[in-house]
C-alpha cells in the first residue's frame, strides 16, 4: 500500500492532466477523470482508495499551514456532529436552533442581542447551547438569580477561566490556582483596603489624579475611554502594585498597551482553542509575558535593593508570601480591578455631563466636604480633597453614593460566569449537569422594566425596588461579591470630586455641538460598554481652582 501511494505521489502526479493556470489535476481513478483539484487536495483524497495507515503518510505529506487547516475543520465538524447528536432529556433547558458553530462569534462579539436573541428563539428563561464542547445554559428571572448567585457548587473561577479569556494566564500564578493561594490573594486584597492603607492612598491617588488631570491642559474635548480609562489605570497600578511602576508613566503606559493588547488579541479562537498558534494567541502570549517581565523584575529590584515604600508590593513582601503569589496578586488584579473602574469611571462622568443637574449636586456635595474640613482654600484641590478622611469619603457622600449605583446598574455589561463543580444542580426545574457552565446576564436584573421604569434612563434619585432578591448586583451578590468595592468607591468619589470641581464639562457630538439624545450604553461591548468610537467627546473647560 505504501508502494503504491508513492507511486502515486511521484508517478501518477506527473503524468495526469493538469489545468495549467490554476495548478490544479484531474484525477483519474477506476479509470474515470474526475473534478480537477490541487496537489494537496489530491494527496490527501488518495488515500481514501488506499487505506487508513497511508492516509497519515499522506498527512505527513502535506505543508503544516494545510495540515493544520484540517485538524481544525475535522475538530470543528466532530464537534458540530457530537453536539447535533446529543439528546436532551426532559427537564434539560431547551437548546438554541441551528448549529452550535453559530453560537460562537456573537456570543464573544455580540453577547447581549445574542442573548436576548437566545431567550426569544427558544421562547424560555433558561436556555443552552454549545461553545464547542463545553455546555453553556443562560439563566434569567428571579428565581433563578437567586439560585444563581447562592448555590454552592457554581464556582466563579472556574467560569471566568473559559468563557471570558482576556486575562493573563500563567500556569500557577493567574490560572489552575490551588483555592489556597486564591484565597491568600483575596486575604491580601482584604488588607490593602483596611483603613489604614486605603486612607494612606487616598493622597496619592489625588496626586496622581492631579498629575494626569493637568496634562489635559485648560481646555479641549476627549474621549472619555481613552483618557479617563487610562487614569483609572494608572491608579489601580498605584494601589495594588509598586512605587516603582507607578511612578514611572512610560511602564504604565506600556503595561496598558500589554493590557490592551490582551483584550484585543482575546478572539474566540483564543478562549475555546487556546492549544491553536494563531497570530491572536501568539500575541497575547507574548503580551502575557512582557507583563510577567515586568512585574517579577519590579519585585526583584525591590528585594535587592532593600530599599522600604510604603505601598502594596511592600504589604506582600513582608507578609513572606511566596513569589509566585505576590505575582499573581498584581497581575490578575491589575485587570479585574482597571477594567470594571475604567468602565464605570469613563460612564460616570458621561453621565454627569449630560445630566447637570446631578453634575451640581456632586459638586455640591464635595464642596460641603470641603468647608467642613480642616483645609484652607488657598491650597491645592487635591490637597484640600486629601484632607477629608475616609470614613467621611465613605459615610457622608449619599449623592456620589447614588450616581455610582446607578452607573453600575445601567452601565455595567457584565454576564456572570461559573462553571457547575458538583453535583448536579436544578435551576428553574431544569437540570444543570456537573461540568456545565452556568452565565446570569446582568441586563436581566439591572434593565428590566418591571423593576427600574425607563431602564436606559440615567436617574440616580430612582426608588430601589422593594423586597425584590438580588434586584441590583452591581458589585455581585450571594456568595460571590466584589472584593475591590472599598477601593473602588474610593477611587471613583476622588476622581468624580477632583473633575467636577476642578473642570466645566459637557457631552459633545463629533462635531463637537453638544449632543442630544446622549449617548446609550452599548451592552454588546463586553469591556467598556463603548458606543461607537467617535461618536462622542467630554468637552471641558478648567475652572480658576489649582488641581
Ligand atoms: C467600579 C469598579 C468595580 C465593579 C463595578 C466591580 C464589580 C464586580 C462584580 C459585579 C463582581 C462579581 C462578579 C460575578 O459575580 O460574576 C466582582 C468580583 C470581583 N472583583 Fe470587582 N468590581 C470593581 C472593581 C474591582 C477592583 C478595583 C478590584 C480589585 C483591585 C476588584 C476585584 C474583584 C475580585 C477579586 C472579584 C472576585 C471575587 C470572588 O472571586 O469571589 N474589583 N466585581
Amino acid at each position: 500500500m505504501r508502494h503504491a501511494l508513492a507511486w502515486y505521489k511521484r508517478d501518477a502526479v506527473s503524468s495526469l492532466p493538469k489545468v495549467p493556470w490554476l495548478d490544479l489535476y484531474f484525477i483519474r481513478y477506476n479509470n474515470v477523470y474526475h473534478s480537477p483539484v490541487s496537489l494537496p487536495t489530491f494527496r490527501l483524497i488518495m488515500p481514501y482508495c488506499l487505506g487508513l495507515q497511508t492516509a497519515a503518510d499522506a498527512f505527513r505529506s502535506i505543508g503544516l499551514a494545510t495540515q493544520f487547516t484540517l485538524a481544525v475543520v475535522i475538530f470543528l465538524l466532530i464537534v458540530t456532529v457530537t453536539s447535533a447528536l446529543q439528546k436532551d432529556g426532559v427537564d434539560s433547558p431547551p437548546s438554541l436552533p441551528g448549529s452550535s458553530l453559530f453560537a460562537i462569534y456573537p456570543f464573544f462579539r455580540r453577547r447581549y442581542d445574542f442573548l436576548n436573541w437566545g431567550f426569544h428563539a427558544t421562547g424560555h428563561s433558561v436556555f443552552k447551547f454549545n461553545l464547542l464542547r463545553n455546555t453553556v445554559v443562560v439563566v434569567s428571572g428571579e428565581s433563578a438569580r437567586q439560585t444563581f448567585f447562592t448555590a454552592k457548587g457554581l464556582d466563579l473561577t472556574e467560569g471566568f477561566k473559559i468563557l471570558s479569556g482576556a486575562i493573563p494566564m500563567v500556569r500557577g500564578v493567574t490560572s489552575d490556582l490551588q483555592t489556597r493561594r486564591i484565597h491568600l490573594i483575596h486575604k491580601r486584597l482584604a488588607n490593602v483596603q483596611r483603613n489604614g492603607p486605603l486612607s494612606e492612598l487616598i493622597p496619592r491617588i489625588l496626586e496622581d489624579s492631579r498629575r494626569l488631570m493637568e496634562s489635559w491642559g485648560t481646555a479641549g474635548k476627549f474621549d472619555p475611554f481613552e483618557k479617563v480609562y487610562e487614569l483609572t489605570f494608572q491608579l489601580t497600578i498605584r494601589s495594588i502594585s509598586c512605587t516603582e511602576i507607578a511612578d514611572d508613566p512610560a511602564l504604565v503606559a506600556r503595561l496598558k498597551k500589554l493590557y490592551d493588547d490582551l483584550d484585543t488579541g482575546t478572539t474566540p479562537a483564543t478562549v475555546l482553542l487556546p492549544w491553536l498558534p494563531t497570530p491572536a494567541m501568539i500575541k497575547k502570549l507574548w503580551s502575557t509575558k512582557e507583563i510577567y517581565d515586568i512585574v517579577t523584575k519590579a519585585i526583584s529590584d525591590r528585594e535587592q535593593s532593600g530599599v522600604h515604600h510604603n505601598d502594596t508590593l511592600q504589604m506582600l513582601l513582608d507578609a513572606g508570601d511566596d513569589k509566585l503569589v505576590v505575582v499573581g496578586f498584581i497581575m490578575g488584579l491589575l485587570i479585574a480591578g482597571a477594567r470594571a473602574t475604567g468602565t464605570t469611571a469613563s460612564w460616570l462622568l458621561t453621565f454627569l455631563g449630560g445630566h447637570t443637574d446631578w453634575r451640581n449636586k456632586a459638586a455640591y456635595e464635595v464642596e460641603k466636604l470641603l468647608s467642613a474640613s480642616n483645609s484652607s482654600p488657598s491650597q491645592r484641590l487635591s490637597e484640600r480633597l486629601a484632607s477629608i478622611p475616609l470614613e467621611v469619603w465613605e459615610a457622608e457622600t449619599p449623592v456620589l453614593d447614588a450616581i455610582i449605583r446607578e452607573t453600575t446598574r445601567v452601565a455595567q455589561p457584565h454576564t456572570a460566569m461559573r462553571r457547575n463543580l458538583g453535583p448536579d444542580l436544578y435551576i428553574d426545574n431544569k437540570l444543570i449537569p456537573s461540568g456545565a457552565y452556568v452565565i446570569y446576564p446582568f441586563s436581566d436584573v439591572h434593565l428590566d422594566p418591571e423593576l427600574y421604569p425607563d431602564p436606559w434612563k440615567f436617574d440616580p434619585a430612582r426608588k430601589e425596588p422593594d423586597g425584590v432578591p438580588y434586584s441590583y448586583v452591581g458589585w455581585g451578590g450571594g456568595k460571590t461579591t466584589c472584593l475591590g468595592t472599598r477601593l473602588a468607591k474610593v477611587e471613583l468619589k476622588l476622581i468624580t470630586a477632583m473633575f467636577v470641581l476642578g473642570f466645566e464639562h459637557s457631552v459633545v457630538d463629533a462635531s463637537g455641538e453638544p449632543m442630544y439624545p446622549l449617548p446609550t450604553p452599548n451592552w454588546n461591548d463586553i469591556l467598556l460598554c463603548r458606543p461607537p468610537q467617535g461618536s462622542f467627546s467630554l468637552g471641558y473647560n478648567k475652572t480658576s481652582i489649582a488641581l
